[in-house]
C-alpha cells in the first residue's frame, strides 16, 4: 500500500489559521529536501532557524523552524523532518508545492504511522493508541490510549503468542519423538500450558468490554409508552432541545442522540420511539429501533410516567434486564409510586427540572463503573477482542485434539490469531524454539 521509496509529507497541525502549521516529511529524499530548500542539512535533532527557498525561482517562502531526524531513530524509522511554518495557508500550500516539486508525495491517513509500524518501531496495538490519542476526548481516554502507546497491550500479547509458539514447539517435538518411539511428556506439557494460556485469556475477555466502552462511549437508552416524556427527559438531560417534544402520542420515530460526558466517559443518550402496537408503518419501524437500541444499550433507561399505571410492554423489555434503570416521569402530575415490580424508581418532573440531578448522577456512577482504568491492560477494540476469541477457540481445540498432528495445527493456529494482535505474525519463531530454546540434542 505504501510505497517506502516516495518520500511523504502532510501538514500535522490543525487545518485553518493558526500561528504555526506543522508539516512533516519522511522517506529516504528528506534529506535532499531539506540541503534544496535550506543550502545545507541543519544538525540532527536540533531546532534551526531557517531561510526556505523555492529551489527552482530562489524566492523566500517562509523563515522557519526546522527539525532533522536522521532515521531511523525517528518516529518512523526512516529519514524525517519537521518545517513549523508560519500557520498561513498561503504559506503551507506555497511549501506543498516545492515539496511536490522535489519529488515529495502528500501523505496518506495514517501513513506515518503505518510506516513506524513497518520499521519495527511500533506494534499494531501502540499504533491504534497513536490514534485513540489524537481522538482522545477526555482525560480518560487519553489515559487509556497512552498506557497502550506504551506498550502494556502489546507486551501482553506478544508474552502470549510467545507461549503459544512454545506449545507449538512442544508439539511439534512430541511428534519428532513419537516417530523414534521415545517416551515424552511434551504432549501433555503442551496442554497444560493451553490451559493456562486459555484460562488467561478467557478472563482477559471478561472484561465487560471496559476498555472499549472507555473508547468508543458508553450507549444509554431512553425508552417507554408512547408521550411517557422520553425525549423532554433527553433534552433535559442534555440542555439542548434535540428532540421533538409534542402533546401528540407517537411523536419520536427515528433514534434521537445527543453526545455527554459523564464521569470522562463519552456517552450516547439515545432517545426512541414510544413502545406501542401501531397501524402506521412508520411508527412500526420506529418502534422496531427503539426495541434494537434498547438492546444494544449499555444503560437502559425505563420512562415510565407518574400519572398512569405501568406500562405493560415497557415492563416486559426491562423485565430480563435488572440493570435497567426505572425513572418516573412527570411526577409534578402525580405521585409517583415507590417502587414498581419490586425495583426502586426514581421520581423526575422534566417540566420543573426536578430529579434530573440525581439522574445525572446515577448515570455517572454507572459510566465510571461500566469503563475504563483497571490495573490490567483493557481490550480496546473489536479487532483485539475477535483474534483474542479465536486464540481461546483454538486452545480449547488443541487441548481436546485426539491426534498430535491436529493439536499442533491448532497451536499453529493460535500463534497467528494471537501474532494478528501485534503484527508480529512469526511462526519461523516456533523453529528457533524447536531447534534452539529446549535441547532435543540428537
Ligand atoms: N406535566 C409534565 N408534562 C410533561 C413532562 N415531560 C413531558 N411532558 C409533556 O408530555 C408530552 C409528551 O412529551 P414528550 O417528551 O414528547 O414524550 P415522548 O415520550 O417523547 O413521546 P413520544 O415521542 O410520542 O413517544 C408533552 O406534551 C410534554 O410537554 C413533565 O415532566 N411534566
Ligand atoms: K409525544
Ligand atoms: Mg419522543
Amino acid at each position: 500500500m505504501t510505497d517506502l521509496q516516495d518520500t511523504i509529507f502532510a501538514r500535522a497541525s490543525g487545518a485553518g489559521g493558526a500561528a504555526i502549521a506543522v508539516v512533516r516529511l519522511s522517506g529516504p529524499r528528506t534529506g535532499d529536501v531539506l540541503r534544496k530548500l535550506t543550502g545545507a542539512l541543519p544538525q540532527a535533532r536540533l531546532a534551526s532557524l531557517r531561510a526556505l527557498r523555492d529551489p527552482q525561482t530562489e524566492e523566500v517562502l517562509d523563515r522557519a523552524l526546522l527539525l532533522w531526524f536522521p532515521g531511523p531513530a525517528s518516529f518512523t524509522g526512516e529519514d524525517s523532518a519537521e518545517l513549523h511554518l508560519h500557520g498561513g495557508p498561503a504559506v503551507v500550500a506555497d511549501v506543498a508545492e516545492a515539496l511536490v516539486g522535489l519529488g515529495c508525495r502528500p501523505a496518506e491517513g495514517g501513513e506515518f504511522t503505518r510506516r513506524a509500524f513497518l520499521h519495527g518501531k511500533l506494534d499494531l496495538t501502540q499504533a491504534e493508541a497513536v490514534a485513540d490519542l489524537v481522538a482522545a476526548e477526555t482525560s480518560a481516554q487519553r489515559r487509556q490510549a497512552l498506557r497502550q502507546a506504551d506498550g502494556a497491550l502489546g507486551q501482553l500479547y506478544a508474552a502470549w503468542t510467545a507461549r503459544a509458539s512454545r506449545m507449538l514447539a512442544h508439539q511439534e517435538a512430541a511428534i519428532e519423538f513419537t516417530m523414534d518411539d521415545l517416551p515424552t511428556d511434551l504432549d501433555r506439557t503442551a496442554r497444560r500450558m493451553a490451559a493456562e494460556l486459555a484460562a488467561e485469556i478467557a478472563q482477559h475477555l471478561d472484561d465487560g468490554r471496559r476498555g472499549e466502552k472507555l473508547r468508543e462511549g458508553l450507549s444509554v437508552a431512553i425508552v417507554g409508552p408512547p408521550n411517557a416524556g422520553k425525549s423532554s427527559l433527553l433534552n433535559a438531560l442534555s440542555g439542548r432541545e434535540a428532540a421533538i417534544v409534542s402533546a401528540q402520542p407517537g411523536t419520536t420515530r427515528d433514534v434521537v442522540e445527543c453526545r455527554l460526558l459523564l464521569g470522562g466517559v463519552p456517552v450516547t443518550l439515545a432517545d426512541t420511539a414510544g413502545l406501542r402496537a401501531s397501524a402506521d408503518e412508520i411508527e412500526r419501524e420506529g418502534v422496531r429501533r427503539a426495541r434494537r437500541r434498547a438492546q444494544e444499550a449499555d444503560v437502559l433507561i425505563a420512562a415510565l410516567p407518574a400519572d398512569s399505571a405501568p406500562d405493560a410492554q415497557t415492563l416486559a423489555l426491562v423485565a430480563g434486564r435488572q440493570d435497567a434503570l426505572l425513572v418516573a416521569t412527570k411526577c409534578d402530575l402525580a405521585e409517583p409510586p415507590a417502587e414498581i415490580t419490586g425495583r426502586s424508581v426514581l421520581p423526575t418532573s422534566a417540566r420543573m427540572g426536578t430529579g434530573l440531578a440525581e439522574l445525572t448522577a446515577e448515570l455517572t456512577r454507572r459510566a465510571e463503573q461500566q469503563a475504563g482504568a483497571t490495573d490490567a491492560p483493557l481490550i480496546t477494540r473489536a479487532r483485539h477482542r475477535a483474534a483474542l476469541h479465536e486464540a481461546r477457540d483454538l486452545l480449547m481445540e488443541a487441548q481436546a485434539a485426539r491426534q498430535p498432528e491436529l493439536a499442533a495445527e491448532a497451536y499453529r493456529g493460535v500463534v497467528r490469531a494471537l501474532g494478528r494482535l501485534t503484527g508480529h505474525v512469526g511462526v519461523e519463531d516456533v523453529l528457533d524454539i524447536v531447534f534452539g530454546d529446549f535441547c532435543i540434542g540428537k
